[in-house]
């Protein structure tokens, strides 16, 4: 028999074994119902055994399925990046130009074509692929790794390594890797929002769960979904884009919404393309008119293209962004989505969890005591039942609570109720051969509202009246501003015969005390918010956790605290009030897991750039809905896969670095765009308009590709450059207004000198064809290349020194362009020697020209200037 007939309606195959995701009836894809068969029947279809596969089979069939990614980015090698640029419209043009020019005999231009479009294409590919090695490297240090069996052991393992067949060990806080079923669990719950939009988590056991539909198939884990609760073996029968997530993640990968800045950038590359394009048709079009057409003005036409686009701005960002993801790992901050770094340049508020980042996270259990709040050994050993007992999710507490000693006596858990965020609280169901008890604890209030008696110091219970409940909370309100965590706990006798429990058990409860836990303040936590303050970045604090403690947390560390909203207030205000609300609160205490995106959001609607960072699985939402998400190196699974950007260290501290390299990365993009803006774009321009006029075109075709190379070289060193302070102290964001403002300004300026150069060219001089030409090349480069100096910053130019790499790029490719232009070697391309005036002259108007523009920017860049 095959292995595929004794599954249920699968087709009688001869020949070998069809293996999941083939088409076999084990595979998710294709709606096919892998969780209907039993676990036997799957782990024989798929080859495979409860201990796992040998690296040998893995490796055959990593081979045969490729790896385990919903979606697989196939990155472009060198060559395929290469035909692809020279495919493109403006290059192929120009170089069937060129063709055509080596076919008329014209062979110098051919080749210098050639070379020149070759060099500056190699240039920009180069450049985008060390920039995206770099950065894939870093993605690959915080991947998420799974815990798979191969060879008989249990190895830590990328996710992308996991094969069908593969057996992998899930605990809470886990993503689920693959699709698969529970081969053997304890308890294992499992979030499965992500495919269903179901917010409760399910619980999962053993199969088969023949007939029913994937959202109900009890014994499948799929991919994408995360275990919130208890332990799991899963036998992964999918992978990659066969899984049922990969399905629909490469349309939530497409769907990513592009940063502020990736917009507006787009958007002034789209304006400067369309004007490109008119004014090179306008161009083309009284050539023809006036002089016939002739190979050299459609090259014309065509060079101009190339030097108006701005073909090198995609290369820019990734390369400018990818030297900030490099230079803020060697700060401690990974960046996982690479674009996240502007946003983190723009984020104006930070929202943060409390246990971990401005706590040590090292929580012990102190104490225990009863309701008179003296010490009381019940509580203690009620409390270690329950967390010795409970399933499901264990916190941070529970361990603490299970450092201590097992109470003594034959103890059975009969049912348990496991903690979710909403009740806030768990439940066991246990006996010591007598009738089974209820034992509960969680949030103070949340049991104090389940309870109606509180047990007397000798074991009896009394009613709870309202003179009591009042002590209670005082009681919780005064360890709380101590700044010490409780939990409650509360039991209750079931009957006899009883052996599970629901939910709504949880009531009428005797209250029996609290556990006491102290989590000390993290002394580091202090200057890091201030630092954050300074920077401009508002730093809100938000709480699973009381009021009273979170109050004496912010106290002991002197951050600032202005208005406190709980989760119960929240949950009745409307969205609307909760916009206006939000902006004016930094604490938020006892919110739930949904609040806490829900507060992320009104934050984003009311206008600001939001932070969030967390490390547990109730921060994974709020990551996700933050403008940009942060966890930490030892957060769980879900919350650094939902996550942009990881910290290696749980510091706020590292945070201030990252950001102040996100708003450098953004201080010289800019330097970029206002370069573009001002010079280059400007100079083109003034090209085109001056071909109408002058009865010659104002440089060879050749001549504006030379220029556009080495501007382009030029501009190979301003990822490097220092930025100012003062671009540093405050959040910034892509302002079109400021660009445009720049632009309209400066842009004419550069005009105005072309028009001196050109007039005094053609008029004053009366030079002939080559001697402009060279002269206004000079002119052109020069003031091309070195505005740099004047617009990377807004201080005076003696204020604000530019980094030597940039110094360097700038001169260097000034000075080769310099040579060729004046040097017996620019015969190659036209040029001829300036006579000793004119030079003169181009020197003075560009010398006029950076002078000029170093005053006018005081209004062209006004938001940055004299801070
Ligand atoms: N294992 C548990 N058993 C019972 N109750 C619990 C357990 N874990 C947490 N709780 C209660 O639920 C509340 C909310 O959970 P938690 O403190 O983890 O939220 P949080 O938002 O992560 O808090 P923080 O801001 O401290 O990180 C806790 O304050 C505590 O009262
Ligand atoms: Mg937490």
């Amino acid at each position: 028999m095959t292995e595929s007939t004794i599954l249920p309606g699968a087709p009688k195959a001869a020949g070998p074994a069809p293996l999941p995701g083939t088409g076999s009836r084990l595979s998710s894809d294709a709606g096919d119902a892998f969780w209907t068969v039993s676990n036997e029947e799957a782990l024989r279809a798929t080859s495979s055994r409860p201990s796992g596969l040998t690296a040998a089979e893995s490796a055959e069939r990593l081979a045969r399925y490729g790896p385990n990614l919903a979606v697989v980015k196939n990155r472009r090698g060198l060559l395929a990046k290469l035909g692809k640029r020279l495919a493109e419209p403006l290059i192929a043009i120009l170089l069937i130009a060129a063709v055509l020019s080596g076919a008329t005999g014209d062979w110098q231009s051919f080749i210098l074509i050639v070379v020149i479009v070759l060099f500056s294409i190699l240039l920009d590919i180069v450049q985008e692929q060390k920039a995206e090695s770099a950065v894939d490297a870093l993605r690959h240090s915080v991947a998420v790794t799974a815990s798979v069996r191969r060879d008989g052991k249990a190895v830590e393992l990328p996710v992308r390594d996991i094969v069908p067949g593969d057996v992998v060990e899930l605990r809470s806080g886990n993503l689920v890797p693959a699709d698969g079923v529970l081969l053997s669990g304890r308890g294992a719950l499992v979030n499965e929002a992500m495919l269903t939009g179901e917010p409760y988590s399910v619980e999962k056991r053993t199969g088969p769960a023949a007939g029913l539909a994937p959202n109900d198939a009890f014994n499948a884990l799929f991919s994408g979904t995360s275990i919130v609760g208890g332990e799991a073996v899963m036998l992964v029968i999918a992978t990659g884009g066969k899984t049922r997530f990969g399905a629909i993640a490469a349309s939530l990968q497409a769907r990513q919404p592009p940063t502020a800045l990736e917009r507006g950038v787009h958007g002034l590359g789209m304006l400067i393309l369309r004007l490109t394009g008119f004014l090179v048709l306008f161009v083309l079009l009284t050539q023809v008119v006036h002089h016939g057409l002739s190979l050299e003005s459609f090259m014309f036409a065509v060079a101009l293209a190339v030097g108006l686009t701005p073909e090198l701005l995609p290369m820019v960002m990734t390369v400018t962004l990818a030297r900030g993801a490099v230079r803020m790992a060697e700060r401690k901050v990974v960046v996982k989505r690479l674009s996240a770094i502007h946003d983190l340049g723009a984020m104006d508020v930070l929202c943060t969890d409390k246990t971990g980042t401005l706590t040590e996270a090292r929580i012990t259990h102190v104490g225990s005591v009863g309701p008179d709040g003296l010490e009381n050994t019940r509580v203690a050993e009620l409390v270690r039942l329950n967390s010795h007992f409970v399933s499901g999710m264990q916190s941070n507490l529970d361990d603490a609570i299970n450092a201590g000693p097992m109470p003594a006596g034959d103890w059975r858990c009969l049912d348990d109720l496991p903690f979710d965020f909403e009740r806030r609280r768990c439940s066991v169901l246990v006996s010591s051969g007598s009738a089974p008890e209820l034992i509960t604890k969680g949030a103070p209030e949340a049991i104090l509202a389940i309870c109606s008696d509180v047990e007397a110091p000798d074991g009896t219970p009394i009613p709870l009246d309202e003179a009591m409940r009042a002590k209670l909370v005082a009681l919780f309100e005064e360890k709380g501003r101590q700044g010490l965590r409780l939990l409650a706990v509360a039991r209750r006798a079931m009957p006899p015969d009883c052996s599970k429990v629901e939910v709504d058990a949880e009531a009428g409860l005797v209250f029996v005390g609290c556990a006491i836990f102290v989590d000390p303040p993290k002394a580091s936590a202090t200057e890091a918010v201030a630092r954050l303050m300074e920077a401009g970045v508002a730093v809100k604090i938000i709480s699973g956790d009381a009021a009273a403690v979170v109050l004496h947390l912010v106290e002991t560390l002197h951050l600032p605290a202005q208005g406190i909203l709980s989760g119960d207030e929240i949950a009745s205000l409307s969205e609307a009030a909760l916009i206006d609300r939000v902006g004016r609160t930094n604490l938020f205490v006892r919110i739930s897991p949904d609040q806490k995106s829900r507060i992320v959001r009104a934050l984003r609607r009311a206008g600001h750039t939001v932070g969030f960072i967390g490390d547990g699985i109730n921060d994974a939402p709020a990551i996700h809905a933050a403008d940009v998400g942060l966890s930490v190196e030892g957060g769980t699974d879900v919350a650094r896969e939902a996550a942009d950007i990881i910290l290696l260290a749980p510091d706020l501290g590292v945070l201030g670095d990252g950001i102040v390299e996100g708003r450098r990365t953004y201080a010289n993009i800019m330097k970029y765009i206002r370069m573009g803006t001002s010079s280059n774009f400007g100079n083109m321009l003034s090209m085109a308009l001056a071909s109408l006029i002058l009865p010659f075109l104002p440089l060879a075709p050749l001549q504006i590709l030379l220029n556009n190379l080495i501007y382009d070289v030029s501009e190979i060193g301003i990822p490097f450059d220092v930025t100012d302070r003062e671009m540093l102290a405050a959040p910034q964001a892509w302002d079109m207004k400021a660009v445009l403002r720049f632009t309209l300004i400066m842009g004419p300026l550069s005009s105005l000198f072309d028009i001196a150069t050109f007039i005094l060219l053609h008029w004053g001089f009366a030079s002939d064809v080559a001697v402009f030409r060279t002269a206004w090349f000079v002119e052109s480069i020069s003031t091309q290349i070195l505005v740099i100096f004047v617009i990377r910053t807004a201080r005076p130019l003696w204020a604000s020194r530019p980094h030597p790499v940039l110094v360097a790029t700038s001169l260097g490719a000034l000075a080769a362009a310099l040579f060729l232009a004046l040097s017996p070697l620019g015969a190659f391309v036209g040029f001829v020697p300036l006579p000793a005036p004119t030079l003169l002259a181009v020197i003075g108007i560009s010398a006029a020209y950076l002078a000029s523009a170093a005053i006018l920017k005081r209004i062209a860049m006004p938001s940055l200037a004299g801070k």
